[in-house]
């Protein structure tokens, strides 16, 4: 109390430090932003003529993602559960290649909610690569069944939607980094880096009402990219990279299952987050990629967003981060208010949950 007071006392110098500080921390992120605007920005990802592998790519986000890696001159192999859709996948990946004469296509096809499916699928990559692994893994197989908690079967979907999006890129980044950081194949701090990409959602920024079943399989996500972002650093001979993309809501098939049994108010509540396709979704985050992020947003409430929850995660750029994040709770503040009226009205309108329309 007594140091608040006395900072009362001298707030005319206290209040100058203050918004002298404030300042030229805005400065310098303006300056900081131009600068990564304008500057020489080095590609951290380069694909040309390395290989990619991507799980969940016969639709949605991953399959542009296969399209625009093939287009810079990627190998690519696709992995997912439907043969038919693959081949499709496949075929419009291989369309949009760089140099078809010399980069290569392949598919795979897993479940990856199967535990231990992912040693497979690395060891038919590797046979079909000549013995090299994949440079780069994006793990972008995923699904979501929303519905409130209370619901019977929730803890079930969860359970579910854990095993995919949880596990499935869990065994997926185990079997890789046990290939990646094998003795034999260290080389040197300064080798071009492999890449290990999460894919996650918004949600676990934000969570909101109805995605209980899934929100928590995509923070799990978090936690295990920020565990390996510290230990990759015992493996400095071999270097790898781990990222999380971050995308808001993607106008997908998987989107269109989704909304199929999401809750009314979860559409209500989700309708101010503007949709983007697949294509400019994967577009903005290889862009993100390439620009060496840690943490990889794909939209403005993305980005806000992330600079609300860091904690202890790495920064991406730790003064624009750091400016940002100095404003999220006063927007919280508000959002919260807001968005907890939104369900409280919605109680008083459409009453007990127990007596809302069966969804299919
Ligand atoms: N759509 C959205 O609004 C948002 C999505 N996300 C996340 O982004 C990622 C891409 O989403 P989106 O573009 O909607 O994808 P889609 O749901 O449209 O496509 C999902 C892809 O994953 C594959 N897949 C699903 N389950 C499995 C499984 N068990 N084993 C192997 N492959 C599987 C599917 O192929 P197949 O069925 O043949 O196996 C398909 O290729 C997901 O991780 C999703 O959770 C994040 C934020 C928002
Ligand atoms: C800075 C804070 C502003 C807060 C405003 C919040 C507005 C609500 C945004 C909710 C967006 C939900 C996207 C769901 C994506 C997803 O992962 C699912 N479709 C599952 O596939």
């Amino acid at each position: 109390m007594e140091y608040i007071q006395s900072a009362l006392h001298n707030s005319s110098w206290l209040s100058l430090l203050a918004t002298g500080t404030a300042l030229g921390v805005a400065a310098l992120a303006v300056a900081m932003g131009l600068l990564s605007l304008f500057g020489a920005s080095k590609n951290h990802m380069p694909v040309n003529g390395r290989t990619v592998l991507l799980t969940g790519a016969s639709e949605g986000m991953g399959r542009s993602a296969g399209v625009q890696l093939a287009a810079k001159g990627a190998n690519v192999i696709i992995v997912s559960r439907n043969v038919g859709r693959l081949e499709e996948a496949l075929a419009e990946v291989q369309a949009a290649a760089k140099s078809p004469s010399t980069q290569r296509f392949h598919y795979i096809s897993a479940d990856v909610a199967e535990p231990d499916y992912a040693a497979r699928v690395i060891a038919e990559a590797l046979a079909w690569n000549g013995g090299a692994a994949p440079d780069i893994v994006w793990c972008v197989a995923g699904m979501s069944t929303p519905m409130l908690w209370a619901e019977d079967g929730a803890v079930a979907a969860a359970r579910r939607n854990m095993d995919v999006n949880f596990f499935g890129a869990a065994d997926m980044s185990a079997a890789i980094l046990r290939e990646w950081l094998a003795p034999e194949n260290s080389s040197s701090p300064r080798a071009e880096p492999k890449h290990l990409v999460f894919t996650a959602s918004v949600l676990a920024l934000f969570a909101i009402v109805g995605y209980a079943p899934y929100t928590p399989s995509k923070w799990a996500l978090r936690g295990l990219a920020d565990t390996l972002a510290m230990e990759l650093h015992l493996y400095p001979d071999n270097p790898v990279r781990v990222h999380v993309v971050y995308p808001a809501t993607i106008v997908s098939p998987g989107l269109a299952r989704e909304n199929r049994t999401k809750p009314d108010i979860t559409l209500e509540l989700e309708k101010d987050d503007p949709p983007e396709t697949p294509d400019t979704v994967a577009r903005r985050a290889i862009a993100g990629l390439e620009a060496g992020q840690y943490f990889v947003a794909v939209s403005l409430l993305g980005k806000l967003m992330q600079a609300g929850i860091m904690g202890g995660s790495p920064r991406n750029n730790w003064v624009f981060d750091t400016v940002l994040g100095w404003f999220m709770p006063i927007v919280y503040f508000f959002v919260l208010k807001v968005m907890n009226g939104q369900v409280l009205g919605w109680a008083r309108k459409y009453g007990h949950p127990s007596t809302y329309p069966k969804k299919e």
